[in-house]
């Protein structure tokens, strides 16, 4: 059966592209859903993608990932990497493996931004690397 991913966007990642150019550059997440989609078409598997500004429509979208057999999850989390508890517990819930994604540097950046609430419970985690690392998390999940 083909794998399924899911990928996830937290908030304020609808406004990639506009939102601090200097520090997240110029790629949309329509560019980035879109090339997601063809990556994985290309592989033979299926891809959905979902962004939220809320906590709570993540959450329920991770429980929904379980009943729909998804395989793996390729999330970045926004700011609610560094504030969820719900979210880790979400995906300590449904036991779906997954990569954590940030555009920037988060190591590089104010001291809150370098604790995750989920990198300890994440298959892997890749930061800094602009929207590549969307790609090469996809890639890791097509394995
Ligand atoms: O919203 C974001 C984007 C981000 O996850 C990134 O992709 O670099 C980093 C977070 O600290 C920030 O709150």
């Amino acid at each position: 059966m083909a794998k399924k991913l899911l990928l996830l966007n937290g908030p304020n990642l609808n406004l990639l592209g506009t939102r601090e150019p200097a520090v997240y550059g110029t790629t949309t997440l329509a560019d980035i859903e879109n090339a997601a989609v063809a990556q994985a078409t290309n592989a033979g598997a299926a891809l959905e993608h979902f962004q939220s500004n809320h906590e709570g429509a993540l959450i329920d979208r991770i429980h929904a990932a379980r009943t729909e057999g998804v395989d793996f999850i390729v999330i970045n989390p926004g700011g609610l990497t560094h504030t969820s508890v719900a979210l880790r517990d979400a995906f300590a819930s449904v036991a779906i493996p997954f990569v954590e994604v940030h555009v920037s540097n988060v190591h590089a950046r104010e001291s809150f931004r370098q604790h995750s609430y989920l990198s300890g419970i994440a298959r892997g985690v890749i930061c800094g690397l602009g929207p590549d690392g969307y790609r090469f998390a996809i890639d890791f999940a097509l394995k």
